[in-house]
């Protein structure tokens, strides 16, 4: 503005001089970057191009003449400028303040301004002031200002520990930082970040640890264990990141939250985990444990329900089917059967004196001697029979669509098979069935009639001889109806008082005397009349009737004779026939004794007649039994001598006291060279062991004079006397 500085000075060469010194001037005015203005009398006089600039004039001119006072807001921030400001200028000092002024517009902007006296000494020589537009520069202030007041808050209330370290020293941390290492505000600052580390040794290995990604630019992130001022370590995840990366002295902000509470959790959460995995695993090991027990049960349970179902159809000892499972099988044979019109055979097989083989070669031989004999069976018949066991010896074959040809066939096959020698042990054992053949449908349509019919020609077979096979007849029939009808009639038979005894003298050869009687059973039925007990007997022993009526007839023929003596009749022996039965009862002895003393007879008067078979069955007990009996005082006979097979070493152990010679070798002793030879020889013997001899069924003059010569000592049979009622006995032994 060289136009708005006029000068007036008087010499021309100074007048130039001074001429371009104003324009020099103008130009520093017109050029510097702040508004300069002269006021005098309150009144802009002179400013330079930016100062009307900066209050919003194109033109500097524009402004001059303007009063001072309208260049601030308001006359009051005028007035109190002046005040500020005068009393300093007029000592000659430069007055500088920072100041709200008005522009054109009426907006306020902040100013820089700076006013001196043009003569301190004359204040109404006016005022020269620089004013510097710092509006941009003020509001880059507070905007700074507040971006940092805002900072502090974050920073001040911030949920984590903030810390700012250079050179791993804290220059500046919130409090939130100092609370989480215990520490007074302002307590760490300054202070190394060692003072938080546990170690010394953790604080050097820390570094490289934020070193590296903080020189490549990026953050650390981790879990460090920082100890408390008081001491106590707590779990820490920090954050951290260098303020300049390409700085490293600038130092990094680093971001510290306290998660021990979480790590704890975390950690117990582990521990609730490892124990409920550990739990988990106990439970599962013990789950899978019931399980497999569960399983075991199960598979036991099947087990034993296929055993129960094995047990309940099938016989345990030969792994036949038992009679349940035969049942079944028949019942379906004999509906196929009925609807194809074919015949069907039931064979009952059983074994002969097997009874013999379980005694003497014990159970256990026996027993492999039925299994041995199954599987013969059982590899004999063809896929469609049924071999089964009912127990004991018994087999029974279901031969479903076989005739009499067929059936018969078969049995002689049976037969062959059986009799191949069985290996047991050091025994070489031959076994030899009966067997006996039911058809259907001629003897009979349910396997009940069917049973008792093959059953029924079992007995026959037995009967014939035994080692055979018997169809089932009408005289089979006939005779098991009989077998029945006397098995049911001797049940009532001791009751009803229909059995009663007979007496057969026995007779001593040397003095002729009566020295003895046998008691002989007889059955007088009211409707069947006489039953011989040949026939009753074997009944007896099967159904076991034989023990009571054994029993009695002991008791009824030692009362008897107890009975005659009391009656004078001369002491002679009582032989009562004892079955095998009544034998094997180990409370014989002492029922034998009790009946004696029963009777009031002395012992040495009864004679128990035993066959051969009963004493050889059993040797040793057989020994036994009758050492007993020997010692009670009761004499032992054997009946039926020479029908079995005695062995002479046995016959001596046994207390034995008479040999019956049996009335087969008697018969014919006049004739038969045999029969005298044996006579002989048996009574030779007895002899020789110190033992009696008795013959029996002596019925002719000769046999009884062969008798006495050879020396035997007693005989009887219908030679002297039949079986006589008690009356006639005592009459006939009184007659003598
Ligand atoms: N041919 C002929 N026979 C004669 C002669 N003398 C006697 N007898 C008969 O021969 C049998 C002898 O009896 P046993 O051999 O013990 O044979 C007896 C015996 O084994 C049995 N018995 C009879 N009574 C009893 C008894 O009370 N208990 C037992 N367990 N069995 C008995 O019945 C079998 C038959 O008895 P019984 O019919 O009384 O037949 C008797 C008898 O009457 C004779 O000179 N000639």
């Amino acid at each position: 503005m060289p136009e708005s500085i006029q000068p007036n000075a008087p010499r021309r060469d100074a007048l130039e001089e001074l001429q371009l010194a104003l324009r020099e001037q103008q130009v520093i005015l017109d050029t510097a970057g702040v508004g300069i203005v002269f006021i005098k009398n309150r009144l802009v006089v002179r400013c330079n191009q930016r100062f009307g600039q900066i209050f919003g004039h194109s033109d500097a001119a524009a402004i001059l003449g303007s009063t001072s006072p309208s260049l601030y807001p308001d006359d009051l921030a005028a007035h109190a400028l002046a005040e500020a400001a005068y009393p300093a200028m007029a000592q000659g000092l430069t007055f500088k303040s920072e100041v709200l002024m008005k522009r054109r517009d009426g907006s306020s902007f902040w100013a820089h301004l700076t006013g001196k006296l043009v003569n301190p000494a004359d204040p109404l020589a006016g005022s020269i002031w620089i004013v510097d537009d710092i509006d941009e520069q003020k509001a880059a202030q507070a905007q700074l200002q507040s971006v940092l007041t805002e900072q502090n808050l974050i920073l001040d209330n911030a949920m984590v520990g903030i810390v700012f370290l250079r050179n791993r020293i804290a220059t500046r941390c919130n409090q939130r930082f100092e609370t989480l290492l215990g520490y007074e505000p302002g307590e760490l600052q300054g202070v190394s970040s060692r003072q938080w580390y546990l170690t010394k040794q953790d604080w050097i290995e820390a570094e490289p640890r934020w070193k590296a990604p903080f020189a490549a630019g990026h953050g650390f992130e981790g879990e460090i264990q920082l100890r408390k001022k008081d001491g106590t370590a707590i779990h820490c995840e920090v954050r951290a990141k260098a303020i300049n990366a390409s700085d490293p002295e600038q130092g990094a902000i680093w971001i510290t939250m306290d998660i021990t509470a979480r790590k704890t959790a975390e950690n117990e959460l582990l521990q609730a985990r490892a124990d409920l995995e550990k739990l988990v695993e106990v439970r599962t090991l013990e789950l899978s444990r019931t399980v497999q027990e569960l399983k075991n049960k199960a598979a036991e349970q099947k087990t034993a329900e296929a055993y129960i179902q094995r047990l309940a159809h099938f016989d345990a000892l030969t792994g036949l089917p038992n009679r349940l499972l035969l049942n079944d099988r028949c019942q379906q044979a004999l509906s196929v059967a009925q609807r194809g019109r074919q015949s069907v055979a039931l064979m009952f097989l059983d074994l002969d004196h097997f009874k013999n083989v379980n005694d003497s070669l014990g159970h256990r031989v026996g027993d492999e001697v039925l299994v041995e004999l199954a599987a013969r069976l059982k590899a004999a018949v063809r896929e469609q029979d049924t071999v089964s066991r009912l127990g004991g010896d018994e087999f029974i074959l279901l031969l479903p669509d076989t005739d009499a040809m067929g059936a018969a066939h078969l049995a002689e096959k049976l037969l062959q098979t059986a009799l191949q020698p069985i290996l047991i042990e050091q025994h070489e054992l031959t076994v030899t069935p009966s067997i006996g053949i039911a058809l259907y449908p001629k003897d009979g349509t349910d396997l009940d009639t069917l049973s008792r019919c093959a059953d029924a020609a079992m007995y026959r077979a037995k009967a014939d001889g035994r080692n055979g096979y018997r169809f089932y007849t009408a005289q089979i029939q006939a005779h098991s109806d009989r077998m029945l009808l006397l098995d049911n009639a001797l049940r009532r038979a001791l009751e009803r008082k229909q059995l009663e005894l007979h007496y057969q003298p026995q007779i001593a050869l040397m003095s002729g005397q009566v020295v003895g009687a046998e008691a002989l059973l007889r059955w007088t039925h009211p409707e069947l009349g006489a039953i011989s007990p040949v026939e009753f007997i074997p009944i007896a022993e099967n159904n076991g009737l034989i023990l009571p009526i054994g029993e009695w007839v002991m008791r009824t023929a030692t009362r008897q004779l107890s009975t005659w003596i009391a009656r004078g009749m001369a002491p002679i022996t009582m032989a009562v026939n004892l079955s095998a039965l009544q034998f094997r009862n180990p409370n014989l002895p002492q029922l034998v004794t009790r009946i004696l003393e029963d009777a009031a007879l002395p012992p040495q008067l009864l004679e128990i007649e035993l066959t051969e078979g009963v004493a050889m069955t059993h040797p040793l007990e057989a020994v036994a039994v009758m050492n007993e009996l020997h010692q009670r005082g009761v004499r032992m006979a054997i009946d039926d001598f020479g029908t079995g097979y005695s062995s002479l070493s046995y016959l001596k152990k046994f207390q034995v006291y008479k040999l019956k010679i049996d009335q087969s070798f008697v018969r014919d002793i006049t004739e038969d060279p045999d029969d005298k030879a044996i006579v002989g020889a048996v009574i030779s013997m007895a002899s020789s062991l110190g033992l009696q001899t008795i013959a029996e069924g002596v019925e002719t003059e000769g046999q009884l004079e062969f008798l006495r010569a050879r020396g035997c000592n007693e005989a009887q049979g219908f030679y002297f006397s039949r079986p006589l009622p008690t009356q006639a006995f005592e009459d006939f032994v009184r007659k003598q």
